[in-house]
């Protein structure tokens, strides 16, 4: 056990005296065997994930079935009717799963196992990695984002930037031994499968697979989240609504359902596939496809029971690069809709506001007064 100072505050509800030891991170925070949720971590109730009574036992809601890619059938004939499924999948959904890839079952296993691994370090081991700088190779961390938040999420986590492998390696965690060698092959071939699948949305948009070079030495960020087993999961979300910023984010995720989904008003638990990734489309891509894809608000809800964990691989266009609505998608009938956007422009927003659903993407929506015919901002 790990002693925290706690004061018991009105209600009976513990309170920590310090706001230090919630950046420590949740983890930390069961550790030290709550069994009430701090205040720090409760919603306003509109907020809260509301749970019908017969769903209440794992905290869950009503079951989606994502559309399922199945990635091996693109290089068969069949190409021009996956490409169809995809086009809807993303039109309909922004979120889809994908089946029959190219990564073995032992990479999605040695790398979870070694995620597993990371979290089970003593604090003092893990808080190596601790820092409020967002632009560093490697970071482990609390909540969504914990400079920002006034609430914080049921989540740590441990951020790797992946590229250049050679630059970034030497700053990631030394321990787990194995976490290294884990991280780059798995690194090196999702990025592989996310080419296959960018390639696939490059043929659907018919802007050309030029733009696939780029992403050769795109960014590309390996998130590991870690859920712990929460006492009072219907006050607190993992993670709070949010859209990803990249083109694509591929999420491998364990058997323990909690990703939910915003569709038609709604929101919807993901149903778990063993070896499969949940695919959707980010912010980046959103304004590439000058809105034809749309990003789709997520969350996650945590449980009583069982710590959950998953891994985010978030990719996009080089650092220095600007996202812009690609020129093929802009015509008179369909006016360009976005601002040209940059990493500088998504970093700067993110350490100046707290972050809210899709706050950073209406922030580079262009004015309707301005929605212009040219591709040219
Ligand atoms: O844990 C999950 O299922 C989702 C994680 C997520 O949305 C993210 O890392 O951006
Ligand atoms: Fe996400």
């Amino acid at each position: 056990m790990v002693a925290m100072d706690m004061v018991v505050g009105a209600g009976g509800r513990e309170e920590e005296t310090a706001d230090e030891n919630y950046v420590k991170g949740v983890r930390h925070l069961c550790e030290s065997g709550i069994s009430r949720v701090p205040a720090k971590y409760i919603l306003p109730v509109p907020d809260r994930p509301q749970v019908v009574p017969h769903e209440r036992k794992n905290n869950t809601g009503s079951n989606l079935r994502l559309p399922v890619i199945d990635v091996a059938r693109l290089r068969t004939s069949d190409r021009g009717r996956v490409l169809e499924c995809l086009d809807r999948a993303c039109r309909d959904y922004g979120f889809f799963q994908v089946v029959n890839h190219s990564m073995s079952g032992e990479a999605l296993r040695r790398m979870m196992d070694v995620g597993k691994r990371f979290f089970g370090l003593p604090l003092e081991e893990r808080s190596k990695y601790m820092t409020s700088d967002i632009r560093v190779p490697v970071r482990y961390g609390t909540s969504y984002n914990q400079i920002q938040d006034s609430v914080f999420c049921w989540r740590d986590f441990l951020k790797l930037s992946c590229h250049p492998p050679e630059e970034v390696l030497p700053f990631w965690p030394s321990a787990p031994i194995d976490l290294r060698d884990a991280a780059v092959s798995y690194a090196k071939q999702i990025k592989s499968l996310f080419c296959d699948i960018m390639a696939a949305v490059l043929e659907i948009l018919g802007v050309g697979s030029g733009y696939l070079e780029e992403f050769d030495d795109g960014t590309h960020l390996v998130v590991i989240n870690y859920y712990p087993p929460c006492p009072e999961p219907d006050l607190t979300l993992g993670m709070p609504p949010h859209s990803d910023y990249g083109f694509l984010t591929l999420l491998l995720q364990d058997d323990i359902k909690g990703l939910q989904v915003h569709h038609r008003g709604k929101w919807i638990t993901v149903e778990p596939i063993p070896n499969s990734f949940v695919v959707n489309i980010g912010d980046h891509l959103e304004i590439f496809s000058n809105g034809r894809y749309k990003s789709v608000l997520h969350r996650v809800v945590v449980n009583s029971t069982k710590p959950r964990m998953s891994i985010a691989s978030l990719h996009s266009l080089p650092f220095a690069s600007v996202v812009s609505p690609s020129p093929e998608l802009v015509d008179r009938e369909n006016p360009r809709l976005y601002k040209d956007t940059d990493f500088a422009a998504f970093l700067d927003y993110i350490s100046s506001h707290e972050p809210k659903r899709k706050s950073f993407l209406e922030s580079r929506k262009l004015p309707t007064h301005e929605v212009q015919a040219s591709p040219v901002a």
